[in-house]
C-alpha cells in the first residue's frame, strides 16, 4: 500500500494544485506544562483537529482575534513547537521525519521575536538566509550573493543594504528579515505578522509582493496578520480562527459569505459590512438629517455625521431633524432643527456645530 503521507501533493479533488504545499492532518497545537506543579506532561491545547491545506502558488492568510492561536499554529508548522497530535506535511514530506538541514532548505520563517543582529549589516543579515545552501565553510558564492541582492530588491530594502542592521527602524528591520527568508529560496514561507510595523503603503506593497512571489515562483506563503481588510482583498485563501477556536478555511469571499468573518470580529462598536468588505463603527443614530451633496462628498459627509451620532435621512431611520447642503464652493450649509441656516467651512466646523444639535 502506498504511504500517502510521503506522496507529493498533485491534483486535488477541487482543482489542480502545484506540487508542494503545506498540509495538516488532525493537527493539534498548544503547550505542554513545564511546571511540576501542573503535572508532568499536562497539555494545554490551543487549536485541535486541524485539516488544513496551503497550496503552492497561493498566498494563504491566517486571521483571528488576539490570543486565537495564530503564532502557536505558525510555530508548530515550522517545527519550533512540537504538535500535540496529528501530522504536518511540507512539500509532501512529513515534518516529523525531516532533518533540520533538509527542512531549512524547504521552509523559511519570519517570527515576531526580536532579533539581535549584532554588528551585521542589513546585507549580511539577509545573507544568513543562504546558510542552508552554503557548504561547510559558509562562504557565499556568486549565486548566493545574487540571491541576497534579489531578495533585498524584492522587499524594497536595497537602499538599506550597507546600514548596520542594529540601527534599522522596526519597519526597516522587518523588511530585511523578510529578505533573509526569501534569500533562503524556500518552497514554503511562514511569516508571523510581517506587516505589523509597516506604514500603510509598505503593508500593501509587502502583502502584494508575497502574493506575487507565491504566484510567480510557485511558493507556498502563509502569513498571519491583523490587516483584515487588506488580507481579504489580496489573499488567495484564508484560515480564520474564530472565538470558539474553530478554524474556517476558504477563499476570502467564502468566509465573508458564510458569516465567519463577521462572527470572528464583530464587536459592540464594530460591524463588518460584507458588501464593502470593510468594518464600520456600530452606533445607533440619535437623529437623522437630510443631506444634499455631490456624490464624491457624500461618503465623507456620512462618515463625519455618523461620528456625531447622526444618520442620513431616508434610509429607514428616524425622520430628518435638520439638513446639510453643499454650496459648490467648498462650503456646507447647515439648517438646524430650529430652521436657522448657517454656512460652515470644512468638516471640523461641521462636526462641532452638529454636536450641539
Ligand atoms: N509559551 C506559552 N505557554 C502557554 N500558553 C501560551 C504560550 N504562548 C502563548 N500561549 C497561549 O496560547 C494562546 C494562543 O496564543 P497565540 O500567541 O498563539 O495567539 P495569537 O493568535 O498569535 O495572538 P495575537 O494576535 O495576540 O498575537 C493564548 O491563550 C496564549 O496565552
Amino acid at each position: 500500500m502506498t504511504d500517502t503521507m510521503t506522496e507529493p501533493l498533485t491534483d486535488t479533488a477541487d482543482g489542480p494544485g502545484r506540487p508542494g504545499g503545506l498540509v495538516t492532518q488532525g493537527l493539534a497545537v498548544g503547550y505542554r506544562a513545564r511546571s511540576p506543579r501542573r503535572g508532568r506532561g499536562a497539555e494545554r491545547a490551543v487549536l485541535t483537529g486541524l485539516d488544513l491545506e496551503a497550496r503552492a502558488g497561493e498566498l494563504t492568510v491566517l486571521l483571528g482575534p488576539n490570543g486565537a492561536g495564530k503564532s502557536t499554529l505558525l510555530r508548530t508548522l515550522c517545527g519550533l513547537l512540537p504538535p500535540l497530535g496529528g501530522r504536518i506535511r511540507i512539500g509532501g514530506a512529513d515534518l516529523a521525519q525531516t532533518s533540520p538541514t533538509a527542512l531549512a532548505r524547504r521552509l523559511a520563517v519570519v517570527l515576531t521575536d526580536r532579533v539581535d543582529p549584532g554588528l551585521l549589516s542589513a546585507r549580511e543579515l539577509a545573507g544568513l538566509g543562504r546558510h542552508p545552501h552554503t557548504g561547510f565553510t559558509g562562504r557565499l558564492t556568486a549565486a548566493d550573493h545574487a540571491a541576497v541582492e534579489w531578495s533585498l530588491r524584492a522587499v524594497g530594502a536595497e537602499h538599506l543594504a550597507d546600514r548596520p542592521a542594529a540601527e534599522l527602524s522596526d519597519g526597516e528591520r522587518q523588511r530585511v528579515l523578510t529578505a533573509r527568508a526569501l534569500a533562503q529560496e524556500p518552497e514554503v514561507v511562514l511569516l508571523d505578522e510581517p506587516t505589523a510595523f509597516l506604514d500603510v503603503p509598505s503593508r500593501v506593497a509587502l502583502t502584494v509582493l508575497l502574493r506575487d512571489l507565491a504566484r510567480d515562483r510557485g511558493l507556498t506563503v502563509v502569513v498571519s496578520t491583523h490587516d483584515l481588510e487588506l488580507a481579504l482583498r489580496v489573499a488567495d485563501a484564508v484560515w480564520l480562527v474564530d472565538r470558539a477556536s474553530r478554524v474556517h478555511a476558504g477563499a476570502p469571499e467564502d468566509l465573508v459569505r458564510s458569516g465567519a468573518v463577521a462572527g470572528a470580529f464583530d464587536a459592540d462598536h464594530l460591524a463588518f459590512d460584507p458588501a464593502s468588505g470593510t468594518f464600520g463603527l456600530h452606533r445607533t443614530a440619535r437623529a437623522a438629517v437630510a443631506v444634499d451633496a455631490p456624490a464624491d462628498v457624500l461618503p465623507l459627509l456620512e462618515r463625519a455625521l455618523a461620528r456625531e451620532g447622526l444618520a442620513v435621512a431616508g434610509r429607514g431611520g428616524p425622520p430628518a431633524e435638520g439638513k446639510v447642503g453643499w454650496d459648490g464652493a467648498d462650503r456646507l450649509i447647515l439648517t438646524g432643527p430650529d430652521g436657522r441656516s448657517i454656512p460652515v467651512r470644512g468638516f471640523h466646523e461641521l462636526t462641532r456645530t452638529v454636536r450641539t444639535w
